[in-house]
């Protein structure tokens, strides 16, 4: 086997396998990098795993395509129409780990014989029309941990299956009868429920663990399962106390802090304040606030320094106030700390960013430039950023961010990144792009802010900071961030968007820190994709396909090497494809669904399954 036989062989499956939904497999585009759903080994020789679900599949799986992947580990049809019996040839498909075949209308037996899959770890083949026994061969499946085999119509006795390693089972909704083997007994109920299997009277063991991760933290389950020592609990509470202790000294700073910034700069009475004083006293009378054209705005440094100021946050690149002057007009003012390069080359810079106006890009208003101070004025973006629309007060009277918007975020935020990578001869890139400095415009749409400051300030290089979890692998200076870094970093974005969680947990007291991206490409290798999205999201129906495919572009993205990742221009195509956006006419269902009252998380999960709970969310 070769690439090029993976490439015929996928071509030859979607030729003869009708399709509601467009894929991008072009024969003349790179397959391992650029395929949807398409993933290589390291080396980009061999065809390794197909993940190509929602797709919108129909009719039996053409026999002689998929099965000639021969090095093929994970295949996931999973969420659509397909139809026949269990395709024979998949026999030759001997390296397989995980088969997701759930959620489609296959029918007929099973594989009489599951030899051939000695690899398999993981097999889903739940929601389907499979009738007659559960083969006993399933036992040489000696590595599968997690067999599901529900809502089926299966019938007969349920062999017994010595597999030392299986962690998940389901047989639950089929007519299954006799008893419960002994091997199995240690299952949950729920496992056999909806059969007519006879009770079984012997005291059920511990039930084994869930091998999926928990969707609400990506704190390995094994972390949070472990049973608490005294001493671990002595350890929380002493943690607790001086956590405590921390924040309350971090309340008192911060209202000290607050107090010492209620002007732009500097402590003093407005009055007495001369605009020379407050820029920590430079002279530089050339030195005025430099407006771009266009600008509206009718103040000048006096004025901002006067205005009353609050603290907005500390960035990186310094501190961010909210700036009120006395005609009401609001403004964001950036104080830069750091700034590594001379007035000429400040001023070069600021020149290119002010040049650039686009709708998804938040404008840059005026700069200032001393010796001392150096300022940069934007728009006041009233909602806040994205990062405090996801992750502020997730509590109970938290409105929650829907998919509609997110996936705007998504779609504006590429385009304006687009343009900046199109802008100044296409030279130009962010180099910062993270969810805080992400806001929404007047319809709803992403808008990326802060361009342009890596490239002025000093390295600052922070293993575990904010920023860390969304620099690109090869970027280690931070002036030196690249079109394909922000790629990758938009990534990151789109990940934070899909699963509610930040791109760096520290856990542990700083000692384990878990990066979103290494989290999210291990649930999805192990095939648990429906596990990485937010659990806010689950409350609307119909969208698992596109958050899937949303995944699936996001992945792309994050790509170790550089050159394998998207151009920004495509990955806005890619969007686009995902949600027909800028009309009013939505897909009827989705209409509906945004219109009417969420269905309460807590009835989704009520009814047991996982697989239930993407029936509901899927078409
Ligand atoms: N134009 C704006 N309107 C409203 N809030 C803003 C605006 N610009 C920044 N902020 C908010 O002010 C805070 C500090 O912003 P700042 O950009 O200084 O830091 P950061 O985004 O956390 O990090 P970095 O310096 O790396 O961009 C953030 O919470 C940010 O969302």
């Amino acid at each position: 086997g070769s690439l090029v036989e993976d490439e015929q062989a996928l071509l030859d499956f979607l030729a003869a396998t009708p399709h509601t939904r467009g894929l991008n497999w072009s024969p003349f585009t790179d397959v391992c990098s650029r395929w949807m759903g398409v993933t290589c080994n390291a080396d980009g020789a061999r065809v390794v795993a197909v993940r190509l679900p929602g797709i919108g599949f129909s009719g039996p799986i053409p026999s002689n395509t998929l099965s000639r992947l021969s090095a093929l580990q994970i295949l996931s049809l999973r969420s659509n129409n397909l139809t026949g019996p269990f395709p024979a040839d998949f026999i030759n498909l001997t390296v397989l780990t995980g088969l997701h075949l759930q959620l489609n209308n296959f029918s007929g037996p099973l594989p009489p014989d599951f030899s051939p899959w000695k690899n398999l770890t993981a097999l889903d083949l739940s929601f389907n029309g499979f009738n007659g026994s559960i083969p006993a061969t399933i036992s040489n499946l000696t590595q599968l941990t997690a067999l599901n085999l529900s809502n089926n119509s299966l019938s007969g006795q349920v062999p017994d299956l010595e597999l030392p390693n299986l962690h998940f089972l389901n047989l639950s909704n089929n007519h299954l009868n006799g008893t419960i083997p002994k091997s199995l007994q240690g299952f949950p109920n729920s496992t056999f429920s909806n059969n007519d299997l006879l009770p079984t009277y012997s005291l059920a063991p511990v039930s084994p663990p869930l091998p999926l991760p928990p969707s609400v933290s990506p704190v390995p389950s094994t972390v949070t399962m472990k049973k608490l020592s005294e001493s671990a609990i002595l350890g929380i509470i002493v943690g607790g106390c001086s956590l405590l202790f921390v924040m309350l000294a971090l309340f008192l700073y911060l209202c000290c802090s607050k107090r010492k910034d209620k002007n732009l700069v500097g402590k003093g009475s407005k009055r007495d304040r001369s605009p020379e004083k407050a820029v920590s006293g430079n002279q530089d009378a050339n030195n005025r606030l430099v407006f771009f054209a266009g600008c509206t705005f009718a103040f000048d440094l006096e004025d901002l320094l006067r205005a009353s100021a609050e603290v907005l946050g500390k960035g990186t690149f310094g501190t961010a106030y909210k700036a009120v002057l006395e005609d009401s007009t609001i403004v964001v003012v950036k104080r830069l700390k750091e700034v590594g390069v001379g007035k000429k080359e400040f001023e070069q810079q600021m020149e290119v960013v002010g040049r650039i106006k686009h709708e998804n890009v938040v404008e840059l208003r005026a700069y200032y430039y001393s010796k001392d101070e150096k300022l940069m004025v934007y728009d006041y973006f009233s909602q806040g950023s994205v990062s405090s629309l996801l992750h502020a007060n997730r509590g109970q009277d938290r409105i929650p961010l829907n998919w509609e918007t997110r996936t705007k975020i998504a779609l504006g935020v590429a385009r304006g990144i687009a343009h900046i990578h199109m802008s100044n001869n296409g030279k130009l890139a962010h180099g910062n792009i993270k969810s805080s400095n992400v806001f929404l415009n007047n319809q709803q749409y992403g808008c990326i802010s802060d361009l342009g400051l890596p490239s002025i300030t000093n390295p600052i290089v922070r293993p575990v900071s904010r920023a860390a979890g969304y620099r690109a692998p090869e970027v280690v200076d931070t002036r030196k961030a690249s079109q394909a870094s922000d790629v990758y970093s938009f990534g990151v974005l789109i990940l934070e968007l899909l699963t509610g969680k930040s791109p760096v947990q520290i856990i542990g007291g700083g000692d384990e820190v878990v990066h979103l991206v290494r989290w999210v490409q291990s649930v999805v290798r192990e095939e648990w994709t429906a596990e990485v999205f937010d659990v806010e999201l689950m409350r609307y129906p119909n969208i698992e396909e596109e958050m899937v495919e949303m995944l699936q572009i996001a992945m792309s993205c994050v790509v170790r090497i550089p050159e394998r990742r998207p151009k920004m221009v495509e990955v806005v195509r890619m969007i686009e494809g995902v949600r027909r956006f800028d009309s009013g006419n939505r897909p009827s269902s989705e209409a509906r669904s945004e219109g009417s009252t969420p269905t309460p998380i807590q009835d989704i999960e009520a009814q047991t399954t996982q697989g239930e709970i993407l029936k509901d969310v899927s078409c």
